[in-house]
C-alpha cells in the first residue's frame, strides 16, 4: 500500500509538535526516522496510526485520505506496530499473542517457523528473553497482514550483541512481507545500513528525505551533516566544480540550491590522509586519539581555527601534541556550504 504524507502538522494543545510534514512510501520501502530526542519521531507514528489528531494536512493509506475533519479510527487503517516494550499479553501464550483475534492460522503459523518461534508456541512471554519477545510483537504484527508497518525503536531494550542479528531479522521479514515501513530509531549507523529511505527530523520538521547515500554524502543543510555522523567543516573557495583549502583541493559540490565562493567544506573522518610531520611543519596537532579495533579516530586541531576529524589504520599511532601533514583525498565530490 502507498502511504502519502502532506503538508502534515500535529500539536499538543497549542504546542506545535510536527510542522509541514512530506514524505512518501511505496511498495517494500523501509523509512529510518532520526532525529534528535523530543523532535516528534513517535508523535509522526501516532499520528500515521490514528492514535493522535491530526492539526492540518493530510494522509493518504492507500485509497483511504484521512484529514483533520476526516479521522478514520486506528482499528480501520491496517497499520502492525512494533513498539521497544514488545507490548505482549502476558496471559497469553506466544500462539496466542501472534494470532490474537486471529482466524487464519496460516499466516501465524508462518511467521512463528519464519522467525524461530515455533518452539516457544505455548511458551509464556515471561520465560522469553529480549530478542525472542521482539520475534512475538514483529510475528504479530505481519500475522494480521498489515498494509503498512511502524516500528518505535524496536532494538532499544535489546543489548548491542543482539540488536544486530534482530535488525537484519527484522529488515528480513519487512521485505518478505512486502510492506511499507517507517522504523524509529536513535542509531545513525542503523539508519544508514537498514534504510532504502531515511528522514532526519528537527524540531517537527524533516531536514531531508532520501536514500541513506544521498542523505549521508549530500546532506541537505549543516544539521542532517552533522546529525548523520562526524562532520568537520573546512574553510575554502569554491569555483568550477573544486574546493580548495588549506587541506587541499577537492572536487565539491554545492549543497542544495547554495550558491557561494567562500565555503564551508563538509570532510568526513574517511575523507583526510594523515602523516606525521616535524614540528615546524603540517597544518596541525593532534588533540585526542580513539583506538577504535581495526582503526584509529583522531582529532586535529588546526593551526588556521577549528578541528577535524581523521580516521586511519590502527597501525598509525600517534600522540596527543603530535603534529601532522592532512590532505584531502576525496574521488567523488565533497559538499560545500555557504560560509557560516
Ligand atoms: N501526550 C503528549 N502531550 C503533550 N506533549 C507531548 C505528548 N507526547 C509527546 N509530547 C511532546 O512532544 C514532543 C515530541 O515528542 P515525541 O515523543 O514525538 O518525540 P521523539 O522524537 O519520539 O522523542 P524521543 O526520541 O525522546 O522518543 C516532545 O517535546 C514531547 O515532550
Amino acid at each position: 500500500m502507498k502511504l502519502e504524507v502532506r503538508d502534515l502538522g500535529v500539536s499538543y494543545g497549542a504546542t506545535p509538535v510536527v510542522r509541514d510534514l512530506n514524505f512518501t512510501l511505496d511498495g517494500d520501502d523501509i523509512l529510518m526516522l532520526v532525529g534528535p530526542t523530543g523532535c516528534g519521531k513517535t508523535t509522526i507514528l501516532q499520528a500515521v496510526a490514528g492514535l493522535v489528531p491530526i492539526e492540518c494536512g493530510q494522509i493518504q493509506l492507500g485509497d483511504r485520505r484521512i484529514g483533520a475533519a476526516d479521522h478514520v479510527p486506528p482499528e480501520k487503517r491496517h497499520i502492525g506496530m512494533v513498539f521497544q516494550d514488545f507490548a505482549l499479553f502476558p496471559h497469553l501464550s506466544v500462539a496466542q499473542n501472534v494470532g490474537f483475534r486471529l482466524s487464519n492460522q496460516a499466516p501465524v503459523n508462518h511467521w512463528l517457523n519464519r522467525l524461530g518461534l515455533e518452539p516457544l508456541r505455548e511458551a509464556r512471554p515471561e520465560r522469553l528473553s529480549g530478542g525472542q519477545k521482539q520475534r512475538v510483537a514483529l510475528a504479530r504484527a505481519l500475522a494480521h497482514e498489515p498494509s503498512l508497518m511502524l516500528l518505535d525503536e524496536p532494538l532499544s531494550s535489546l543489548d548491542a550483541s543482539l540488536k544486530d542479528v534482530v535488525r537484519w531479522e527484522i529488515r528480513d521479514a519487512l521485505k518478505e512481507a512486502g510492506v511499507p515501513a517507517i522504523w524509529v530509531t536513535h542509531d545513525q549507523a542503523e539508519a544508514l545500513s537498514v534504510g532504502d529511505q531515511v528522514g532526519v527530523l528537527n524540531a517537527g520538521r524533516l531536514q531531508q528525505v532520501a536514500p541513506p547515500e544521498h542523505c549521508f554524502g549530500r546532506p541537505a543543510n549543516r544539521f542532517v551533516a552533522g546529525f548523520l555522523g562526524e562532520a568537520s567543516f573546512v574553510p575554502g573557495q569554491f569555483g568550477g566544480g573544486v574546493a580548495k583549502t588549506a587541506l587541499g583541493s577537492a572536487p565539491a559540490m554545492m549543497a542544495d540550491s547554495d550558491v557561494a565562493t567562500e565555503v564551508d567544506l563538509l570532510v568526513r573522518p574517511d575523507d583526510l590522509e594523515l602523516t606525521q610531520a616535524s614540528a615546524s611543519q603540517g597544518q596541525g596537532e593532534i588533540s585526542w586519539s580513539r583506538y577504535e579495533g581495526g582503526t584509529r579516530l583522531y582529532r586535529v586541531a588546526l593551526d588556521e581555527g577549528g578541528s577535524v576529524r581523521v580516521r586511519v589504520n590502527h597501525e598509525q599511532s600517534l600522540s596527543p601534541g603530535q603534529r601532522v601533514v592532512l590532505r584531502i583525498n576525496a574521488t567523488e565530490p565533497l559538499t560545500a556550504f555557504p560560509r557560516a
